[in-house]
């Protein structure tokens, strides 16, 4: 129990730092300037009534106070030191709300920005293996929702403080009376448990039905065009109703919950402190006068009690947002990839592949590979569908990682280099073709600046991927997205994109198979022009654009069955001799 509150206190410590406690020591200031000002009743009552005998006693403190400060004890004094120090308790709450408005903001922009960063390292597989609709929504709603939660924690401490502060003030004026209210007050916290525990189960269910709705919300969109001409889209439409149902349903709850926990605080401490008043007054003998005082302390507290409530509330029904993005924080720690920081400036003389197995879960994908890639040769990779080429261009690439086996480049195991200074010397286009909502000049450049050079090299690579039937002249500025250009117009920005970055190593995985045959021709005669230039791997069922690879590798089921010439294998295997034949070649 302590611990929960304590592991919260230490999430948002450590994510704050000792400016939460400036934040609190803040507040204590203005809860403290606030029972100064009240106090100053004491001599007005005093003033007021003739019979303050108990009033007296306390009153003499602030009249010492008074001539300490030199000044007399009158109502033109007191009134004057009461707006002085209620001018200072604003500017004060002022200081304070500012330095949560900045302790806000920068949380949630660390929070926003470590999840980016610690994405951006998530090893490929774990990546694929994820629920989207939780990811999705872990680093976009979530992350509001875990701002939502910090600020009302902040606020929820600080009345917490100025709460404690009002109490020990009443204790102060009146200790037996303080002492009744405080323990029937507590004991009504047994139902504020049994409120709260039902608030936290409920936020715990929302963030699993917010990430199963982002989900589909995806898939709608992703899938938008095949539910639409397959007469599905109100079918999937109903699912998405359910799920947006199931939502506001647990919304509803914690609203209703919220609601209860709100209203029921007022009424209660109210009855509390009439009872108490009628037993200290007509029982115990005590006076109304002093009494009256500790009941603006009391009902102050009552005030922020009240706004501690309603924060405490939406901390809870923000908790589980909380709870998920340390599971998830957890996740991406524990599945980041690992790479060192050997930069990779080009491949001298071979990569090799020794040993690999890969699977995904039980399934076994890759069963022990050997494999030799020489610089600058061709090597083209088939077999039938599912045979693991595409897996295996992605252990190549350092999108995955092998469960068993090493893979080196020039002698050095690939986790010894800087993966992403790798990766940047590989060309990689694959049959789904990478658009971005933007100009199709970045779009081809990644985003480089618009220099002559870059634009010289954009127009190179525009025609040797064959674009110029759809690409005007000046069309550097032209707006594209992957929905106003054809598959095969998709495929070719992709290819362009590639030939730019002039990379050392070419992976083309089934990279024309949307293009019709003469383009695909104009492409590969470019592509060829690399031969012997570059390092390229090719994937492609379509047979006749591996012919004039140096090796065709024969894969099937994670085994490599046979490598050589094409020629070679049309000898040798059996069944690339069928594929062959049944393409017609
Ligand atoms: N993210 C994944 N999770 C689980 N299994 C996967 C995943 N990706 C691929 N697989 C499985 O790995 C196996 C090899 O897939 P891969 O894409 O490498 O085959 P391929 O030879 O390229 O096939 P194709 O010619 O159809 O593209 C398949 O059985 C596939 O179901």
């Amino acid at each position: 129990m302590m611990e929960k509150y304590f592991k919260n206190f230490l999430f948002f410590y450590k994510a704050i730092g000792n400016r939460l406690f400036v934040a609190l020591t803040l507040n204590v200031l203005v809860g403290i300037l606030d029972g100064l000002g009240l106090a100053m009743f004491l001599p007005l009552l005093q003033m007021v009534s003739d019979n303050g005998g108990e009033i007296e006693g306390k009153s003499a403190v602030i009249e010492g106070m008074f001539s300490s400060m030199g000044l007399e004890l009158n109502l033109f004094s007191v009134l004057l030191f009461m707006v002085s120090i209620f001018a200072v308790k604003g500017l004060i709450k002022f200081l304070s709300f500012s330095f949560q408005v900045i302790i806000l903001q920068s949380f949630i922009r660390t929070v926003r920005i470590d999840m980016f960063d610690k994405f951006h390292v998530l090893n490929y597989k774990y990546f694929t293996q994820s629920d989207f609709g939780r990811l999705q929504n872990s680093v976009t709603a979530e992350v509001s929702r875990v701002g939502q939660a910090c600020r009302s924690y902040l606020k929820t401490m600080e009345a917490l403080v100025l709460v404690m502060t009002y109490l020990v003030l009443a204790f102060i004026t009146n200790p037996q009376f303080s002492l009744l209210v405080t323990v029937v007050a507590g004991l009504t916290n047994f139902l504020y448990k049994f409120i709260n525990r039902k608030t936290k189960g409920q936020s715990r269910i929302l963030v699993k039905r917010n990430d199963f709705f982002q989900g589909m919300v995806l898939e709608y969109l992703n899938n938008f065009k095949y539910l639409k001409v397959s007469g599905k889209i109100q079918v999937f439409g109903e699912r998405l109703t359910k799920g947006i149902k199931q939502v506001e349903e647990t919304n509803k709850r914690i609203g209703i919950l919220n609601g209860i926990a709100l209203t029921i605080r007022e009424p209660i401490l109210i009855f509390v402190l009439s009872a108490v008043m009628l037993v200290q007054v007509e029982v115990l003998g005590g006076s109304l006068g002093l009494i009256l005082l500790s009941i603006v302390f009391f009902y102050r507290a009552l005030q922020v009690v009240l706004v501690m409530q309603n924060q405490y509330n939406v901390f809870l029904s923000v908790e589980g947002s909380l709870r998920n993005l340390e599971q998830i924080q957890r996740e991406f720690d524990d599945h980041h990839q690992d790479t060192a920081g050997r930069t990779f400036t080009g491949l001298r003389s071979f990569i090799r592949l020794d040993g690999i197995r890969f699977g995904f879960g039980d399934r076994i994908v890759l069963n022990n590979i050997d494999l030799i890639i020489p610089e600058n040769k061709t090597m083209a990779f088939v077999g039938p569908s599912g045979s693991g080429k595409t897996t295996l261009i992605n252990l190549i690439a350092g999108l995955l990682s092998p469960d068993s086996g090493q893979i080196l480049y020039d002698h050095k195991p690939i986790y010894e280099y800087d993966i992403s200074s790798l990766q940047s010397r590989i060309g990689y286009i694959t049959q789904e073709a990478v658009v971005f909502s933007d100009t199709l000049f970045n779009n081809i450049s990644l985003w480089d600046k618009m220099t002559d050079e870059n634009l010289s090299r954009y127009e190179r690579v525009v025609q040797d991927a064959a674009m110029d039937e759809f690409v005007e002249t000046d069309s550097a500025e032209n707006q594209v997205s992957g929905l106003n250009l054809s598959g095969g117009q998709r495929q070719r920005v992709s290819i362009a994109r590639e030939l730019f970055k002039e990379p050392d190593i070419l992976i083309m995985d089934e990279a024309t198979s949307s293009l019709d045959s003469a383009t695909e021709a104009v492409i590969q005669r470019r592509i060829n022009e690399f031969s012997g230039k570059k390092t390229i791997l090719i994937v492609a069922h379509r047979l006749s654009t591996v012919k004039k690879a140096d090796i065709v590798v024969y894969l099937n089921a994670g085994n490599i069955e046979a490598q050589g010439t094409y020629e070679e294998l049309m000898d040798t295997v059996p069944k690339f001799q069928k594929m062959v034949e049944l393409q017609n070649l």
